[in-house]
Order: structure tokens, then C-alpha cells, then sequence
């Protein structure tokens, strides 16, 4: 057996097989169980039979769905009981412990992997590469079904292989490497405008003598803003002016619109159904009118979009030639004209509300760690400053350059995952940990203490961005499914060459232009809303280079 272990959560079976990541969920538990150390061993039966994966039980028995151990209250006792807690310990979670705790996920000062009441059952036995497989290949399509908007059904009641067409339509623009080549400056643009904004910042704000002035702040709203800027640029393909001291009172509202869904749909996620028709109307409402004004948004954009195109090309017929301004994902999307008016909108729509607090956050851990490891952050310095000498302007080059850049932030979404699981309901019976799990039900794989675990990385505690180079180096033997942050398969992520690109890029101009550091070296405390995030953003001190 391959020697990869991840963390895994139990399951909740479901009454729909559909729900959102970023949005609202559809889920409603029927009940949640709790799943414990069980052993490695599968039976060949039903193993067999529904993941083709077969391996020799040692009782030569697969145990049923109902005999996994569980805590034995309903799902809103459970509930309750995680609530009180609401933050994740710095402390590490040993896997041993785990496995011996019939609750281990509700044991004080144990990481609680997840809070919704779909998760709230999390916990977290080995689970095997074959297992991984059988989880990440079995995948189904499922989207948001919010029925106020048509433009996410339009998404939302698409499945399996007509899905996965229009995916496969949606990557060209977003994941493959041609994309990322056309998106990739304009994040440099925003990333190099960012850097510019803060240094005249630490000039007038900061202490010290002049030249080398020093300030220290909490980054969180100005990452918040880049975010939001780089976004839009890439996805519309025009800057909103976030960076300017009076924005226009059009990019100030959507701004509001995006905070304030972010920060009303964990409520609605979270209440038990009965509170939320209680008490939820006036959140609802918020979040309504939030979702409306993002649209609104999308709406603008796409008649603009419209505008552009005939006049391109009314160009191109008048002169016969190509404009060959990149107009954004939005831009291409039309331009190619293979996804109806109503799929670009959604999937616009998507990635705008997917894009914004997904990045902003691991940027603030990121300065928060490479502050209080200064050497570590002198040797990424070195490497970005070399690279970027060498790459004559050209941004991905300098980045393809500094290997230890990427590295930082995979060993920041594994320390601080900003989503926690990573969920898939899959389409057959399989058999995992020796129980056996029906098809339908929510299977997740958490990846909070899968990051910190001993038994898959090495010194799990250390921030240590060079490991994933070593990593690769030895790629082989179990070294699969430890970079999960994105999820996995057809149904990663979407943004995730925009966040990798946009995240590295602004440490780079970061590193280039500023010494970071940190008050306090102790580790942050975590919360989880709809995100992984500091409890308290950590302050950071900047000083100009
Ligand atoms: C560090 C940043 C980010 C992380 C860690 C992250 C993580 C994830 C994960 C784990 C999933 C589910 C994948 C799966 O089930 O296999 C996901 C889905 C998604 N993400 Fe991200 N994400 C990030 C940034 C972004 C950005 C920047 C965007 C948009 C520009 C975005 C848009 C989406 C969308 C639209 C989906 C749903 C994809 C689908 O179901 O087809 N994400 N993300």
C-alpha cells in the first residue's frame, strides 16, 4: 500500500447531492456520525465491486455506514457544542491522539477541521492514496443552486459530462498556461501599484529618517483592496481605482457589495434552518441585495463588453486586422461566443465573489510568517532579486526564477488552508477506512490537520517553503495529494492559476521593496467564517529597502 495518508472527515448523508464551496449550500444532514480510527483494512467485496480498489480486510468484513462510531447526539447538539469554540489551537494535533478519541473533534484545544453543521462531525482517521483516488476521481458536478438567480441555476442544473464541457471552455481562459501568459501582467500591474501606494504610505506615515522610514500597520484592508483590484482586472480587464484616495463612489459600493456578502453568508450558512427563518429575514435581505448589486456589476461590464466587441469589430472589417488588446476573461469569453450569454455571466459572477477573501487572507499570513523568519525571508529576497534582475521586466520569468516564492505559498495554504475541506459526494458506494460509504454522501477530505500531521510532512510545524522544491525533486513513493489547498481533478479550483499568480507576484514586489518583520513571533490565532482567517489580522511592520 502506497504510504500517502491525508486527513479525512467523515461524512454527512445527504439529502440532495448538490451544494456549494463559495456559495450557499443545499445540504440539509440527515445525520452526522463521526467517524474514528478504524485501521487501514478494506474488504474486497465491496471495495472491489465500487471503487475497483481491493485490498485484505483483516476481519474480512466491511463495516456498515451506521456502525461508524459517532458522538450520539443529533447534529444541532453537536453544533452547539463547536460554536462555543469558534477558533482553531496553534497547538499541533497529534494524529495518535486522534485515533484513540471516540470525539477527538470536539476534545478541547484539538483543531476542529470545520464548522458548518455539515462538518461539524468532522474528524480525521488516515486516508489512503487509494482512498484519495477513489474519492477525487468519482467526482459529480454540483453547483450553487440559489434560486433567486437564474444566472447561478444555470450552472446549478448542470451535471457530469455537459459540465464538464463547459468547463473544460472556461479553462482555456482561466488555467491553461496561454491564459495565464495574457492575465499574468495584468495582476504585475496591480501588484507593482499596490507596492507604490504602500511606499508613499510608510513615507508619509512612517518613522525614521526619511528614505528609511518604517511602518507598522495592519495590512488586511489594503489586501482586501488589491484583491479586489486584481480581480477586476483580470476578469473585466479595467482597474476600479481601488489604490487612489477617493475612489469612484461606483467601486466604493461594489466594494461594500462584495464585503458585505462575504461577511452575511456564513450566518445563513451556519443557522440551524429553523433559527435562519426566525431570525434570518433582514440577512437574507443583505445578502440579497448584496448579491444584486455584484450582479448589476457583471451586467455593466458585459454591456460594455458588448460595446467593445463591435467596435473591434467594426475595426477589424474596416482594416482587417485583430485588436490585440486582452480584454479580460469576460473579454474572451464573449469574443469566443462557445458559452451562452447566461453561463458567462454566472461563471463571471463566480469568480468574482471566489476571488477576493480567498487571497486576500493567505497574503496576510504570508507577511505574518515570512515577518517573524527573517532569514527565511532574506533568502526568498535573494532568490526574487536575482530572478528578477535576470528577467529583464518580464514578470513570469521572474517568477518562474524564484522557486522559493511558489514554495512560500503552498506552505502557507498548508499551515493555513483558507478553505479547510475539500468535498465530494461520490457517485458509486466506496469503501474508506474499512466503512463502507454510499454513494450521495458528503465525503471530506479536511485539510487543516492533514497539513499539520507528522505522518505527512515532515516538521510540520516549520515554515519551510523550500520543502515543496525537495518534494518535487523525490516525486514518487507517496508524495501525491499533499497539495490539496485547491482541490483536485476536474473540479479544482478555477482560480487557481489567478491566485497563484497574484499572490507571488505581490510578495515579490513586496520583498523587492520592503523588509518585513513582526512584533511577536507566537503564533496567530485562527477563526473559521466561511474562510480560515486570523482571529486578529496580524500588525506588520514595513521597512523601506
Ligand atoms: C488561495 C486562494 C484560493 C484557494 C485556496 C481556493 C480553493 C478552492 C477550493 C479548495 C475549491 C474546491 C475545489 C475542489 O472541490 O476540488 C475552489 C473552487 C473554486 N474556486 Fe477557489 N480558491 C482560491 C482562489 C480562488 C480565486 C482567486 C478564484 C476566482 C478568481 C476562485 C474561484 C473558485 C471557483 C469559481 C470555484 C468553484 C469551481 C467549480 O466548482 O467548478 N478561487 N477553490
Amino acid at each position: 500500500m502506497r504510504s500517502m495518508y491525508i486527513q479525512v472527515t467523515m461524512c454527512i448523508r445527504a439529502q440532495g447531492t448538490r451544494g456549494s464551496r463559495n456559495l450557499l449550500c443545499g445540504v440539509v444532514p440527515q445525520r452526522a456520525l463521526c467517524m474514528t480510527a478504524a485501521g487501514t483494512v478494506v474488504d474486497e467485496k465491496i471495495g472491489a465491486e465500487s471503487t475497483g480498489v481491493r485490498k485484505r480486510g483483516v476481519d474480512g468484513r466491511v463495516r456498515r455506514f451506521d456502525e461508524i462510531p459517532h458522538t450520539g447526539r443529533n447534529w444541532l447538539g453537536q453544533l452547539g457544542e463547536v460554536l462555543e469554540r469558534r477558533s482553531f489551537p496553534a497547538a499541533p494535533q497529534t494524529h495518535g491522539e486522534d485515533l484513540q478519541h471516540p470525539r477527538p473533534h470536539l476534545q478541547k484545544n484539538q483543531p476542529i477541521p470545520v464548522k458548518t453543521v455539515a462538518v461539524c462531525v468532522a474528524l480525521c482517521p488516515p486516508f489512503t492514496f487509494e482512498d484519495c483516488v477513489a474519492v477525487f476521481y468519482s467526482w459529480k458536478g454540483w453547483k450553487c443552486s440559489d434560486p433567486t438567480h437564474s444566472y447561478l441555476k444555470a450552472t446549478s442544473t448542470k451535471n457530469g459530462e455537459e459540465w464538464r464541457a463547459d468547463r473544460l471552455l472556461l479553462n482555456k481562459e482561466v488555467m491553461m498556461s496561454s491564459a495565464v501568459k495574457r492575465f499574468l501582467p495584468l495582476l504585475d500591474d496591480v501588484a507593482r501599484d499596490f507596492c507604490r501606494m504602500l511606499r508613499v504610505r510608510v513615507e508619509r506615515e512612517g518613522r525614521g529618517e526619511e528614505g528609511k522610514r518604517t511602518l507598522t500597520m495592519d495590512p488586511s484592508p489594503d489586501l482586501f483592496r488589491f484583491a479586489l483590484e486584481a480581480s477586476c482586472h483580470v476578469i473585466y480587464g479595467e482597474r476600479i481605482g481601488l489604490f487612489s484616495s477617493s475612489p469612484s463612489l461606483e467601486s466604493q459600493k461594489f466594494i461594500w457589495a462584495v464585503e458585505r456578502m462575504l461577511a452575511t453568508t456564513p450566518p445563513l450558512l451556519y443557522l440551524p434552518p429553523r433559527l435562519l427563518l426566525r431570525i434570518g429575514a433582514p440577512l437574507w435581505t443583505q445578502h440579497a441585495s448584496a448579491w444584486d448589486h455584484i450582479f448589476s456589476h457583471a451586467e455593466a461590464r458585459i454591456q460594455r463588453g458588448y460595446q467593445r466587441l463591435s467596435s473591434s469589430q467594426g475595426r477589424k472589417s474596416q482594416v482587417g486586422a485583430a485588436g490585440d488588446h486582452y480584454a479580460g476573461v469576460l473579454g474572451q469569453l464573449m469574443e469566443k461566443g462557445q458559452l451562452s450569454l447566461d453561463l458567462i455571466k454566472a461563471n463571471i459572477t463566480e469568480l468574482m465573489a471566489g476571488g477576493v477573501d480567498t487571497t486576500a487572507v493567505p497574503l496576510q499570513f504570508a507577511l505574518f510568517e515570512l515577518g517573524r523568519n527573517p532569514e527565511l525571508q532574506e533568502r526568498v529576497r535573494q532568490q526574487v532579486r536575482a530572478s528578477w534582475a535576470q528577467a529583464g521586466g518580464d514578470p513570469q520569468k521572474a517568477l518562474q526564477g524564484a522557486p522559493l516564492l511558489k514554495g512560500t505559498i503552498k506552505e502557507i495554504l498548508r499551515l493555513y488552508p483558507v478553505g479547510t475541506t475539500v468535498q465530494r459526494y461520490p457517485i458509486k458506494d466506496i469503501v474508506l477506512q474499512n466503512y463502507h460509504i454510499p454513494a450521495g454522501t458528503m465525503v471530506q477530505a479536511c485539510l487543516y490537520p492533514m497539513g499539520r500531521s507528522a505522518e505527512v510532512f515532515e516538521e510540520p510545524q516549520r515554515f519551510d517553503p523550500g520543502r515543496w522544491g525537495r518534494e518535487e525533486s523525490q516525486k514518487g513513493e507517496g508524495t501525491g495529494f499533499r497539495y490539496l489547498a485547491f482541490g483536485f481533478g476536474a473540479r479544482q479550483c478555477v482560480g487557481r492559476r489567478i491566485a497563484e499568480n497574484e499572490m507571488q507576484l505581490l510578495l515579490m514586489h513586496i520583498l523587492l521593496s520592503f523588509c518585513l518583520s513582526v512584533s511577536s513571533s507566537e503564533d496567530i490565532k485562527t477563526t473559521l467564517t466561511l474562510i480560515l482567517q486570523p482571529e486578529t489580522p496580524p500588525r506588520i511592520t514595513f521597512r523601506k529597502l
